[in-house]
């Protein structure tokens, strides 16, 4: 398999190097040459199957010959044992048509670690045999920061500078990834929001020389791998609710587009996806985007879902590009536009692409909690802020869509406990799992959001490239 950048001059390389680089050099992202396809028998087979070797049979594909079949399932296998249900993706059922898509049961309670997990293994595997030393640069709403550290820290040939909204995540949150205090482990806290955090990690890529210099590499889902490996839980749970037989919906609350584009992803392999319903909170840039072809910047809301607090969807190119007959210059020209001007409108051919598999939803606070106190009183369920505004899209949604609901609830209750003792009265206990969270000291670096110093920082602290 070959990977190609959405901008269109950069040069198509194999898995390996499209994991190692993140980015691609022309400021594109990686996608796949083809979408590869499971038949019919190919997805009925996986009934059964345990989370490790379903992630195999989705993957296998995609990683061509990058690594063999073997060498991907024992880092399937180590990456999943670490999940601390032995479904590692468990369904829930919460009423006839409404169920829930666990991702929560990894080290750092999201689903980032579903894919992040894998993503150090494979960092370190191809790292293994090579003089390379990798800086790995990232922006965090949250989640993404604490899975992506837990997966690389203390490990050999490998740099992560983090940089996180300051003040703008949870509180349990900052703390997963600032009491990691391993000497590879660099978080900043810069003065700014996340897409501005966002902007600064593709600046640094932007940097020709930086990025050459350091081996600059990403844990975003700007990084074609992470997606890849968020593909899976699609199949996962659609065979277990009668897939290919039946075809499933899912709800996904959405931010950078990341999870919700490896549902995409899923329904151009084969899987008989019914609806992919896109929830967002009130930053809704995507849900203008879908519903009225509107993809402009508006200022962001801080909301009781910092993780989805983003206006500048990364995943959200890949999409236009696959839509958009994937002509790279043109899509550069609409991107290009989108960061001088703030405002991209979809063409039509991306619109009606996108009418076919999408629908959208804007989910408000009220909504949100109310969503929180249905999952409590109708089946039990204690459920996080981002997996209430997916819960709230996907019953909305129900009224049109005739297929199972799959909401992805994203996030551990414990991680947002004020929003959720705020909905649901009572506050969910964070698992042993995390341990002394709160005992432990915190070391991070306060910046400001500009990039001269975010750079100096990393020259001054990470290990130039062989
Ligand atoms: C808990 C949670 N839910 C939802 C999202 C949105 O996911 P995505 O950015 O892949 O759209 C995030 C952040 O990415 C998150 O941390
Ligand atoms: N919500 C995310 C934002 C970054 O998303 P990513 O999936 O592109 O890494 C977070 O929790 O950091």
């Amino acid at each position: 398999m070959r990977y190609l950048s959405t901008r269109g001059t950069a040069p198509i390389v194999d898995f390996r190097a499209a994991t190692l680089a993140g980015l691609a050099a022309d400021g594109g992202l990686y996608v796949p040459e083809t979408w590869p396809t499971l038949g019919r028998d190919s997805i009925a087979a996986l009934a059964g199957l345990s989370y490790a070797e379903t992630a195999v049979r989705v993957m296998t594909p995609f990683v061509g010959d990058a690594l063999n079949e073997d060498e991907l399932r024992s880092l399937c296998e180590a990456a999943y044992g670490r999940f601390s249900h032995a479904a590692v993706t468990p369904l829930v059922q919460l009423d006839h048509d409404q169920w829930l898509l666990e991702l929560f049961h990894g080290p750092t309670l999201a689903f980032k670690d579903v894919a992040l997990q894998l993503l150090g293994l494979l960092f370190e595997r191809f790292l293994t045999g090579t003089d390379k030393h990798l800086t790995i640069i990232g922006a965090t709403s949250g989640d993404t920061g604490s899975a992506a550290i837990d997966a690389v820290a203390g490990r050999a040939g490998v740099d992560i500078f983090m940089l996180h909204p300051m003040g703008r995540v949870s509180e349990v949150q900052r703390r997963q990834m600032t009491t990691v205090l391993a000497p590879n482990v660099f978080n900043i806290a810069i003065d700014g929001d996340f897409d501005q955090a966002q902007a600064l990690v593709k600046a640094a890529f932007a940097d020709r020389a930086m990025a050459d210099r350091y081996a600059l590499s990403a844990v975003n889902s700007i990084n074609w791998a992470r997606l890849m490996a968020q593909v899976v839980y699609y199949f996962y749970a659609a065979v277990r609710l009668g897939a290919p037989e039946r075809a499933v919906a899912f709800s996904v609350p959405t931010g950078n587009f990341g999870d919700v584009f490896a549902g995409y992803v899923a329904a151009k392999m084969g899987l008989p996806v019914a609806k992919l319903v896109v929830a967002t909170n009130v930053n809704d840039i995507l849900h203008r985007a879908l519903s009225a072809g509107d993809y402009s910047k508006a200022g962001v809301q801080q909301t009781a879902t910092p993780s989805m607090d983003i206006q500048v969807s990364s995943n959200f190119e890949r999409l236009l590009f696959d839509l958009g007959g994937r002509d790279g210059a043109a899509l550069a020209a609409q991107m290009q536009g989108f960061e001088r001007d703030g405002v991209l409108r979809l063409t039509n051919a991306q619109r009606e692409g996108a009418a076919a598999l999408f629908t959208s939803e804007r989910v408000d606070a009220d909504e949100m909690t109310m969503a929180m106190r249905w999952a409590a009183e109708a089946s039990g369920q204690v459920i996080d802020p981002h997996t209430a505004i997916g819960l709230a899209a996907a019953r909305r949604a129900a009224t049109t869509v005739d297929a199972p609901m799959v909401t992805l609830a994203t996030a551990h209750p414990a991680k947002f406990g004020d929003a959720v003792e705020r909905a649901v009265g009572s506050r969910p206990t964070l698992p042993l799992r995390v341990g002394d969270l709160f005992d432990r000291e915190e070391r991070y670096t306060s910046l400001p959001a500009d990039l001269s110093v975010i750079a100096g920082f990393i020259a001054e602290h990470a290990t130039p490239s062989a």
